[in-house]
């Protein structure tokens, strides 16, 4: 890919927005055909919350992560408001929005992402590195289907035997070690995973409070996965595999390497889903390289201005 500049990209259309700023379709104004996703951070909200060093962490971390099931990081540009990742566009939309629509994924459909998932984490977490916000909005559909991990804002790096206390993360998906700040590993991705199995099968979230009241949320993540009701049609040996990735105890957990030999994958071709041979479950509609209608944004590019009362001007020199 040719390096290019902020002026060359044409800005098409929002595709989300997050914390500190907005990812929007950008297209290459010398090929139309190339198009990116452009993350665009806020430099006065991320010194305004200190988060600074997270912003560093997500350029090194994904410059790191070079894998079908990443969304990559092609290049980074900042001027004096605003840093820019620009990424590899996942046109398919969130797995999350995939799951609403259909109610709930058949086993083979759920396999699939699942798949998919534990092919990242298994490249991540040999690398040492922890995604902490595994959630189905972090996993895009890219145009044939396959998913890929985004939002390594919360991502840190750790060495074997260690532990790192970066909080945050999505309630429903978030590891009971994280929430009582005890420290975490590689093995809060796997809580998170196995979160997303069973939301995926059943079409509703494990610990979710239906009054969606976050604290409520953090006291079911911590009665455990044994106080959890399975649906009644869910597969034995899913319910089987999600119980061993919530495990209480992070130690206990399966790990990513561990994920292929569990039996809810027996029938599962590891080999065609690595060289992208398998067929996905669902195809995206998408027509052209600028269509977003599987992204259901508002229009926000009338972002609000915001006064200059932090200092932004020197702590940016790595990205
Ligand atoms: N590479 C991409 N291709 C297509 N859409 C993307 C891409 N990256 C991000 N998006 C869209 O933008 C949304 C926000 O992106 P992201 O989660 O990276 O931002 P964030 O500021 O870290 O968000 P949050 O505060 O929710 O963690 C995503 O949920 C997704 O819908």
């Amino acid at each position: 890919m040719a390096t290019l500049k902020l002026e060359d990209l044409h800005r098409v259309t929002p595709l989300g927005s997050g914390g500190f700023g907005r990812v929007i379709l950008v297209q290459d104004k010398n090929n139309s055909s190339d198009t990116y996703a452009l993350k665009i951070l806020n430099k006065q909200r991320i010194v305004a919350i200190g988060y600074q060093e997270r912003v560093l962490n997500e350029k090194t971390i994904m410059a790191e992560l070079k894998s079908d099931f990443i969304v990559r990081l092609y290049q980074t540009f900042k001027d004096d408001e605003y840093l820019y990742l620009l990424m590899e566009p996942c046109l398919g939309g969130e797995l999350s929005t995939l799951i609403y629509e259909v109610d709930n994924l058949n086993h083979t459909a759920a396999k699939f992402y699942t798949a998919c998932i534990t092919e990242a984490l298994i490249f991540m977490h040999s690398k040492g590195i922890v995604h902490t916000d595994l959630t189905t909005s972090n996993a895009l559909l890219d145009s044939k289907g396959y998913v890929k991990l985004i939002d390594f804002g919360m991502a840190s790096k750790v060495r074997p035997g260690q532990e790192t206390t970066t909080f945050g993360g999505t309630p429903d998906y978030m590891a009971p070690e994280i929430i009582l700040n005890k420290g975490h590993n590689t093995a809060a991705d796997l809580w998170s995973l196995g979160v997303i199995v069973y939301y995926m099968l059943a079409g509703w979230a494990p610990f979710e409070d239906k009054d969606e009241n976050d604290i409520q949320t953090y006291h079911n993540v911590l009665k455990g996965i044994d106080a959890v009701v399975f649906p009644d049609d869910m597969e034995n040996i899913a319910e089987d595999l999600i119980r061993k990735l919530c495990r209480d105890d992070p130690a206990k957990r399966l790990s990513a390497q561990e994920i292929p030999a569990h039996g809810w994958f027996n029938d599962f071709h590891w080999e065609e889903l690595r060289n992208r041979t398998m067929k996905p479950p669902f195809i995206p509609k998408i027509t052209s390289p600028v269509d977003t209608r599987n992204f259901d944004v508002e229009d926000f590019s009338e972002e609000a201005k915001h006064s200059s009362t932090y200092d932004v001007s020197s702590w940016d020199p790595d990205f």
